[in-house]
């Protein structure tokens, strides 16, 4: 029997078929728009890259949000070239010299996505204004320039290498000669409890008692701030990464009641117990209309002093010791350089002095920064009004231009064997230090004005470590000197890692931990 067709029926076929063809005239209509425009009006069609970047940065954006975006700039940039198309109006660059030129002025601004993008508030971080950024400088640069950082050093060694010994003797005395621990929770413990020192002169204790919630409401509070430039819409959305919204919340709450138990403490007139740390700075700090800071400023800064001076170092010191441990040949010649300069334990060996006398030690520091830089990923900047020539070619205004960190630090014009551990490379006649084009800390004005900080810790930490400690692989480690990665020019297999704004290592619960005993 043949079915009847109704009215009924004919209608909702027709009502199918008039969609169907409003989307094929829609995407049609669009798909030729786009050709027509490429032909005659894009500004970007000179530049190589995959097809869809004349249509949209999604597949891009997808890998920044997975986290894998040095790998895959990596491949893009060796298949397209130098300057390679990403977007509609969007491009990455990948050489030394040329992110260096973008980063030197203020002509080339942090682009639009970086706008309030940890709190509610412009802060010296993610403003893309030039004029707030150089008076923010002023305000909050003054307590981390290399002088003041000089001047604290005997608090940063007190909250630091110190505690961290005594955490180390009090674990190898219970574990019987030695002890496992974990060295991320530990250097990121060191970090937090170093930046609250200045901060707000106070601890997390978080070395003392091997760890601390602190560290994982950063890591969720970068982690969504990276995940709300790349992806915008997420921020109206509290169900969208809600664990780590959360998280950010926690941070916001505790930098909240530092700042309220200060004000407190001022009001009561305890100012002799008020120490001159970075929240004073904020607190007495005045913006240029001649009035102070608001709460949420302060809060705001706070805020991005901790998660840019936590993680980072932390990270860093990390993946310092996995060189060490998969390198031996470095790591012996380390511990011998350190052992001949400073062959008395009961002396701590400080900052100048290791500085001074280490050359070879702090150039197995600066490759470690070269290869895995901690703030890692890209960096977001416009090309400005009139645009900007780069040596591999003209990038045309208001292009978000996206310069790969990564890129900068491996370019093989600047850097021979940018794959190899090679520490050599800052060493110049008679051993002498060379400064190199790093771009780990970024460069020129929006560079960062941690880094006396971070080798303020960095150098009076390792040096004293490992001086005292041996620190061995354990016998079931993943990552050994003899396990071979051969897109590495067969160098040793690394962590695996991710970047979220900072570089995450992968299953770190487990890949970090070390064996650690009294050096004899
Ligand atoms: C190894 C450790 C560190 C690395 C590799 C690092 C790297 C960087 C990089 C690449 C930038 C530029 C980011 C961008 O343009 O998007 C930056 C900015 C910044 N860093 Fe660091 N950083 C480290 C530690 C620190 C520390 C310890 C602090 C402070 C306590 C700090 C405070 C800042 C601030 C406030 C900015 C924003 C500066 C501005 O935009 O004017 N960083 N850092």
């Amino acid at each position: 029997m043949v079915p009847k067709i109704g009215i009924e029926d004919i209608n909702y076929i027709l009502a199918k078929m008039c969609e169907i063809s409003f989307w094929v005239y829609f995407v049609g209509g669009y798909i030729v728009y786009k050709v027509v425009y490429f032909w005659n009006f894009d500004t970007l069609y000179h530049i190589p890259g995959p097809w869809w970047s004349v249509f949209t940065s999604l597949p891009y954006q997808t890998k920044r949000l997975s986290g894998d975006i040095d790998r895959y700039s990596r491949y893009l940039h060796t298949k397209y070239g130098t300057i390679v198309r990403i977007g509609p109006q969007m491009v990455s660059i990948c050489k030394n010299q040329d992110i260096r030129l973008i980063l030197s002025s203020h002509k080339y601004p942090k682009s639009r996505a970086y706008e309030k993008s940890v709190t509610n508030e412009y802060d010296i971080f993610s403003t893309t204004r030039p004029d707030f950024n150089k008076m923010r400088r002023m305000q909050l640069g003054r307590p981390l320039t290399q002088t003041s950082i000089i001047d604290a050093e005997e608090l940063i060694t007190k909250r630091g290498i110190e505690q961290l010994i005594k955490k180390l003797d009090q674990d190898i005395n219970v574990g019987n000669g030695y002890c496992i621990i974990n060295l991320l929770t530990l250097f990121q413990s060191l970090t937090a409890d170093i930046i609250a020192e200045l901060t707000f002169g106070e601890t997390f204790e978080a070395v003392k008692n091997g760890g601390h919630p602190v560290l994982q409401w950063i890591e969720y509070t970068i982690k969504v701030a990276v995940m709300g430039m790349i992806f915008p819409l997420s921020n109206y959305f509290p169900v969208i990464f809600k664990k780590m919204k959360q998280g950010k919340q926690k941070m916001m709450e505790y930098v909240f009641s530092r700042v309220q138990k200060r004000r407190l403490l001022s009001k009561m007139k305890q100012k002799t117990h008020i120490k001159q740390d970075i929240l004073q700075s904020c607190l007495l700090a005045v913006n240029r209309n001649g009035k102070k800071l608001t709460e949420s400023q302060i809060i705001a800064e706070i805020m991005i002093l901790i998660l840019a001076g936590t993680d980072t170092t932390g990270i860093t010191m990390t993946w310092l010791i996995h060189f060490y441990l998969l390198y031996p040949r470095v790591f012996e010649r380390v511990v011998e350089e350190i052992k001949r300069e400073f062959p008395d334990k009961t002396k701590r060996i400080g900052y100048k002095e290791a500085l001074k006398k280490l050359p070879y030690s702090v150039a197995t520091i600066k490759e470690c920064m070269r290869i895995k830089p901690a703030a890692s990923g890209v960096l977001p900047r416009d090309s400005s009004s009139d645009g900007v020539r780069l040596s591999g070619g003209y990038v045309p205004p208001d292009t978000v231009i996206m310069l790969v960190v990564e890129g900068g630090n491996y370019d093989k014009s600047v850097w021979e064997n940018p794959d190899k551990f090679m520490p050599e490379r800052f060493l110049g006649e008679k051993g002498k230090l060379l400064t190199k084009k790093l771009v780990t800390f970024s460069s020129g004005v929006r560079s960062c004005p941690g880094k006396n900080l971070v080798w303020m810790e960095i150098l009076t930490v390792i040096p004293n470590l490992v001086r005292g400690y041996n620190i061995e692989l354990l016998s079931d480690s993943v990552y050994r000197p003899d396990k071979i990665d051969q897109s590495r020019q067969n160098e040793p297999l690394l962590y695996k890692d991710y970047n979220y704004g900072t570089r995450v290592i992968a299953d770190y619960e487990n890949v970090c931990r070390v064996k650690i005993s009294h050096r004899k």
